[in-house]
């Protein structure tokens, strides 16, 4: 493996490694975002430059699109797709449920919709994401511009009456603008320290007008994968039950490494 690559990003390329098994000739592939997401992509790129695997991408955000289209995979709009064999992406935390807080990169609305439609979600991770009770991460709540201040009086209203402290929301920035999503809007990161109840914040949450949608991900993902920079990597699947530590067949001189400067 490129020794240029410090732990993390290895753990994070291991990880998608062993995520790309799961795509199979002719499938429909939701392509996650985030660093971690685009190791994926590059892998399956490629697959699809070495072995002629033919697959059609949705990608969740513009610069994955960017990405997989610059490496040759073939991007097509969720709309034509339709429905997606597999979608593989990151996460910012995951617990022993495998609920997920995701959006520290602002793709939440669009990789929520693409996980939704797919039959199944591959989170790729390392081990820093694993945690006990979610919420160390601020959860990220996508909200349209249209009287943004209120919304957000509405959530920290919402978070008191749930006994929860959402005091501490701060508008991301991007510099010194506001961040602004694929779609225009906005993000409000919830500084909440613990998440004990996900299921109920994630619905008040969603019933607050001018929420369009939060970076909680329940019940959507099937299969974590936890890489480790010694090539090994825990897959846990929630569906059969199993989780299995694995050895991923890692090429040092993987070309893909270049393709980063790596
Ligand atoms: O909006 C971004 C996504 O939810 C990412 O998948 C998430 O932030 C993890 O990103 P990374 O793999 O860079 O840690």
């Amino acid at each position: 493996m490129s020794a240029d690559l410090n732990p993390i990003e290895k753990a994070k390329y291991v990880s998608a490694r062993r995520a790309v098994d799961y795509v199979e000739d002719g499938m429909r592939v939701g392509l996650g975002t985030g660093s971690t997401a685009a190791w994926m992509v590059r892998c399956l790129a490629e697959m699809v430059r070495n072995d002629g695997l033919n697959i059609t991408g949705v990608a969740t955000s513009t610069r994955t699109a960017e990405l997989a289209t610059s490496l040759g995979i073939k991007v097509v709009d969720l709309n034509e797709a339709k429905w997606l064999d597999v979608t593989i992406d990151g996460a910012d935390e995951f617990d022993d449920n495998l609920t997920l807080i995701k959006g520290g990169g602002g793709a939440l609305l669009q990789e929520k919709i693409v996980a939704t439609a797919s039959d199944k979600m591959v989170v790729i991770t390392d081990p820093t994401k694993h945690v006990k009770t979610l919420g160390a991460f601020p959860l990220p709540v996508e909200v349209i511009p249209f009287g943004w201040q209120t919304t957000q009086s509405l959530i920290e209203k919402a978070l008191v009456d749930l006994d929860v402290d959402g005091r501490n929301i701060t508008l991301r920035l991007n510099q010194d603008a506001s961040f602004r999503t694929d779609e225009g809007n906005l993000i409000l990161d919830l500084h909440l320290e613990r998440l004990e109840d996900a299921q109920q914040v994630s619905h008040v949450l969603n019933q607050i007008p001018g929420v369009v949608e939060n970076g909680l991900f329940i019940n959507l993902c099937d299969v974590v994968i936890v890489g480790a920079a010694d090539g090994s990597a825990i897959v846990r699947d929630i569906n059969n039950g199993t989780v299995t530590n694995e050895q991923v067949a890692v090429n040092e001189s993987d070309s893909i490494f270049t393709d980063v400067g790596g």
